[in-house]
């Protein structure tokens, strides 16, 4: 299986409508190469330019959608479109990622769980997707996070649990935290016996410079590629049919005990 992941950059000098036209190139240069293309996390506003989230914000079938999906079906490709600033009608603005099928079908949304910011930025702009969101493609099933999802393990316990082998992880992250992003792109792996797509943004935002570095972790925890600081697209090629190979060889996962009881005192 072969995957891109289009490691955009987000800087404020470009207009959201100039970067989702070379989003849209990005993608459409992928056809042919490419069996599932990935974007990051908010790449149309930058996933720290909370001001933009409320102007920027779109109806799910919005114009990002629009261009996404027909970008996916002009490239014959599975697409992760990364995520939009979504405003529900009925609801609050949501961190929100679409795939897309090769024929520029929607095969799922995905509302990220864990917003980031503590008391400030997403945190309180945006509400928390409550739905695990997994996507069977021929090759094997995706599971998605979004980002600061990558901290909660049990998140990725519940995908992998669903029948994820493939965790795929659209973000917007902090150079100032790379080494976590790094560390828990390989944990994710280990611990679930799967691969993991982190995608991750370049450039510069709000004043925060992103980390870029998007990675491919396989199910053994190896890092197969990872990218540099600036725009890149990022392409590997891995073999799914490993994740169930280590999951008999190693299998680590069937010794989950749930359900453990509380300390005493
Ligand atoms: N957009 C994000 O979720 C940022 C997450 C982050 O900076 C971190 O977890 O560290």
């Amino acid at each position: 299986m072969r995957a891109s992941l289009i490691q955009i950059a987000v800087n404020e000098d470009e207009s959201v409508v100039s970067r989702r036209v070379r989003a849209v190139d990005l993608v459409r240069e992928q056809s042919g190469s490419a069996d599932l293309v990935v974007l990051p996390e908010l790449w149309t506003t930058g996933a720290f330019a909370y001001e933009a989230f409320g102007t920027e914000a779109e109806p799910l079938e919005g114009p990002t959608y629009e261009a996404m999906a027909k970008a996916a079906s002009e490239a014959g490709v599975w697409l992760h479109a990364g995520s939009i600033p979504e405003r529900d009608p009925d609801g609050p603005l949501y961190n929100t990622s679409l795939l897309f099928s090769p024929s520029g079908d929607l095969a799922a949304a995905y509302r990220k769980i864990h917003r980031f910011g503590f008391d400030k930025g997403e945190a309180v702009l945006m509400g928390a997707g409550r739905e695990l969101v997994t996507v069977r493609l021929p090759q094997t099933t995706l599971g998605v996070a979004t980002c600061y999802d990558l901290r909660f393990p049990e998140l990725f316990r519940g995908l992998v649990g669903a029948g994820a082998e493939t965790l795929v992880v659209p973000a917007g992250w902090p150079e100032r935290r790379r080494s976590h992003w790094t560390l828990l792109a390989q944990a994710r792996a280990v611990e679930n016996q799967a691969f993991v797509l982190a995608c991750g943004t370049a450039g510069t935002h709000a004043g925060v410079p992103q980390a870029g570095h998007s990675i491919v972790v396989d199910p053994w925890g190896e890092v197969l590629a990872q990218a540099g600081p600036g725009e890149e697209v990022l392409s590997v090629e891995f073999d799914p049919a490993q994740v169930a190979k280590i999951r008999e060889q190693f299998p680590a996962l069937k010794d989950r005990v749930l359900g453990l009881e509380p300390p005493r005192r």
